[in-house]
């Protein structure tokens, strides 16, 4: 029996190149015959409501049913996240077409990029497949999610902060470039950030960093927007990734991004990785946090990160 789609569209995904490209996705929808029910998010965070909402409403035909997030990461992990809170006992598969600005989790699964041939990866999947995601648990705020991509600490955080609440990237969002926002907020946050201290527990060992700058767990190896930040990691794995940058000045931040550039960084002497099942990370100082791309705030951190699954919609070797 083919199944259904719940599909929840975020209008403002890739500053707006959602909400413009959904009448030839709705129309390619209507001519492969696919029987969808679609859902708009009204407001930021709607999408997790959305997807929360339909899960309990079709806890007892599941396998019918798939939701489709059409988005960018940040729409991706709000709908994961409503549906991983449902606790159905046969959870409602999950998929998403990129269309947001960064697509991070895209670019980590292999699936295509570009939204035809990423509809077809989706519409032509034959059977769910259970991949590997982040779970990050909050022992300060007793708060859980889920994550698809990653959570960072710092740095990356701060820029996502810093760009959300750039008044010049609403101007830029207008004239198609929202990414020179990300541009404009990493110069200007690279020279405000400090490090701060941080504690990781990994594998029965501790390391202690006076000075940490840039700490991000992922799942797979891209952050901002295909910024290969962990070539190690990937989604078919059954473990997390961490990378812990340390203060650099001016001189050896230059020569981190040539690295990263060049995919050699975690050589470097600044740069730590880890690879683990489970992680915890304590930071005692008021640090800027980011989960998929969207904003946790500024606070203390004592946190666990695990790896945890979920069945996706998605065949990208088609
Ligand atoms: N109706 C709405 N009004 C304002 N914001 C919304 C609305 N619906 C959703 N949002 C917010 O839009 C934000 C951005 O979505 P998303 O991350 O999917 O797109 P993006 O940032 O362009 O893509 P990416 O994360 O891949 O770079 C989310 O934080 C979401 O809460």
């Amino acid at each position: 029996m083919a199944v259904k789609y719940y599909v929840i569209l975020n209008d403002h995904a890739g500053a707006g190149r959602a909400k413009a490209v959904w009448p030839a996705i709705e129309e390619q929808l209507n001519q492969r015959n696919v029987t969808f029910e679609l859902g708009r998010s009204q407001y930021a965070g709607h999408s997790i409501l959305l997807a929360h909402q339909f899960a309990k409403n079709h806890a007892s035909d599941p396998a019918n049913w798939v939701v489709l997030a059409v988005g960018g990461d940040g729409t991706l992990h709000q709908v994961l996240n409503g549906l991983n809170d449902a606790h159905l006992t046969t959870p409602i598969p999950v998929a998403y077409l990129p269309v947001g600005s960064g697509n991070d989790f895209a670019r980590g699964l292999k699936m295509a990029n570009s939204w035809r041939p990423a509809l077809n990866q989706i519409l032509d999947c034959t059977a769910a497949n259970w991949l590997t995601i982040g779970q990050y648990r909050d022992t300060i705020k007793q708060s859980s999610s889920v994550f698809t991509n990653n959570v960072g600490i710092g740095l990356d955080a701060a820029i996502v902060a810093a760009a959300n609440s750039s008044r010049l990237k609403v101007f830029l969002n207008r004239i198609h470039m929202g990414k020179l926002a990300y541009l404009f907020s990493f110069i200007n946050v690279v020279y405000n950030q400090q490090g701060f201290p941080l504690t990781v527990h990994v594998n029965g060992h501790r390391d202690i960093y006076s000075k940490a700058f840039l700490v991000t767990v992922s799942n797979h190896p891209y952050f901002g927007g295909g910024i290969n930040i962990l070539p190690p990691a990937s989604v078919s794995d059954a473990n997390l990734d961490l990378i812990v940058v340390e203060k650099p000045n001016l001189f050896k931040m230059i020569g981190i991004a040539l690295m990263i550039a060049l995919g050699r960084h975690l050589k470097m002497k600044s740069v730590h990785h880890y690879h683990a099942a489970k992680i915890h990370l304590i930071a005692p100082s008021i640090e800027y946090g980011q989960i998929d791309g969207e904003e946790l705030g500024g606070k203390y951190w004592d946190a666990y990160f695990e790896i945890t699954q979920y069945p996706f919609w998605i065949d990208p070797t088609i």
